[in-house]
């Protein structure tokens, strides 16, 4: 079999894939390099748990795909690996955005079924988290990922203040959290209630975007347990790099080697060539994009795609359409403009509009088909 098109794909048995698992979105990496300082931090911050003892609260910081999610799921493990009297549960937050939300994630966490269907109030929810920490003499440690979406929903200053005043209406309750948050506009503290800000004096972790060269030590690792030897040589390892250092995203060079060996294998080639990662980019750019996206419901979505029919128009104007579509009135309008443009999906700019004073016009931030494409 060699490099000839006529010849097809590789057959069902054979693959440029030693272990193609390694590619998938919830693969845990073994070693997890350029990340030392964060790792000591984090782990300084919970060493009072271990030992019993409510641990330090953290601020994660930093844009996506820098490894916050990875850092935690590591640190919870090797927590787990020491003791058994610490509950550590992380909860994503782009899917549970509401207070009530974390809160069922955690009674699921601690119980291992999920709270009854019919609905229990928030007060009996936590009660009965707290009464079974303190009743198993445990502490709890929770990772509130991707806090931002809290942020966005209006939630967050609720659901921290729950968690940070737990002791005082369940004496003996240990909670630390952490929280991490993914969106560099957002100012996490500054965004809090003044009721919440005065307890919750976190310790500072941030994670900056890797550089080219720490891009290609990464990825090496993932090259050589993915890959079988000799598919992907140093100069498509580089190009890969020089890619995803442009969007600062390890997710987006993960995905680009996984769809690069897939095109590969289209052609019946054995090798990754430079033309096989150039055509897996072309998708592997969006993959914020569509991660942004699946975190929306409908009514964000169709406002998204009037946008996208509508782009750079008046707020006002773009208002008008969605309001013919839909219905709704003009707050609620207003909070999904703020929640995409929160999300980095629109640019929401003011501009000034002759004799209107000054408006909001509204743009995408990806082009028109891209996201077209991915609301289908
Ligand atoms: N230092 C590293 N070594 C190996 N793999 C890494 C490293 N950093 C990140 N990754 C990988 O990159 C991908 C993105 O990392 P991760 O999900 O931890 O980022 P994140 O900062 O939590 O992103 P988001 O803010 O979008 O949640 C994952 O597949 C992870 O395995």
């Amino acid at each position: 079999m060699g490099d000839d098109p006529e010849e097809g794909m590789l057959s069902w048995d054979e693959s440029v894939f030693r272990d193609e698992h390694v590619f998938e979105i919830d693969y845990l990496p073994e070693t997890f390099k350029h990340r030392k300082g964060q790792m000591e931090s984090l782990t300084y911050a919970l060493r009072p748990a271990v030992r019993g003892s409510r641990p330090l609260n953290v601020m994660v910081r930093g844009p996506p795909g820098t490894g916050k999610t990875t850092a935690i799921q590591k640190l919870f493990d090797e927590v787990g690996a020491q003791t058994a009297d610490v509950r550590t549960l992380r909860v994503n937050c782009q899917v549970n955005a509401t207070r009530y939300s974390v809160f069922s994630r955690l009674f699921e966490g601690t119980f291992d079924y999920e709270p009854p269907s019919s609905g229990i109030s928030f007060k009996k929810l936590f009660g009965q988290i707290a009464d079974k920490l303190v009743e198993d003499d445990r502490v709890l440690v929770v990772a509130l990922d991707d806090v931002n979406y809290l942020f966005y929903e209006n939630e967050a200053s609720d659901t921290l203040y729950s968690l940070l005043r737990a002791h005082e209406e369940y004496p003996g309750a240990k909670i630390g959290v952490i929280v991490v948050s993914s969106d560099p506009a957002l100012d996490v503290i500054e965004e809090l209630d003044s009721r919440v800000q005065s307890v919750f004096r976190p310790e500072d972790v941030y994670f900056p975007v890797y550089d080219s060269p720490e891009i290609v030590d990464i990825l090496e690792e993932r090259v050589k347990r993915g890959f079988h030897e000799g598919v992907i040589g140093r100069e498509i390892l580089d190009y890969v790099a020089t890619l995803t250092a442009e969007t600062g995203d390890l997710r987006v060079g993960i995905d680009l080697l996984h769809r690069a060996g897939l095109n590969a294998e289209m052609r019946a080639s054995r090798t990754v060539e430079r033309q096989d990662v150039t055509e897996a980019y072309d998708k592997s750019k969006y993959i914020s994009l569509s991660q942004s996206l699946s975190g929306l419901n409908d009514t964000e979505r169709r406002l998204l795609e009037v946008i996208a029919h509508h782009d750079g128009e008046q707020a006002g104007d773009v208002y008008d359409a969605f309001h013919d579509e839909t219905n709704l009135g003009y707050t609620r309008y207003s909070e999904i403009v703020n929640k995409l443009d929160q999300l980095g999906l629109i640019n929401a700019d003011y501009t000034s509009v002759d004799g209107r004073g000054r408006s909001r016009s509204l743009s995408l931030s990806y082009e028109k088909d891209a996201v077209l494409n991915r609301l289908d």
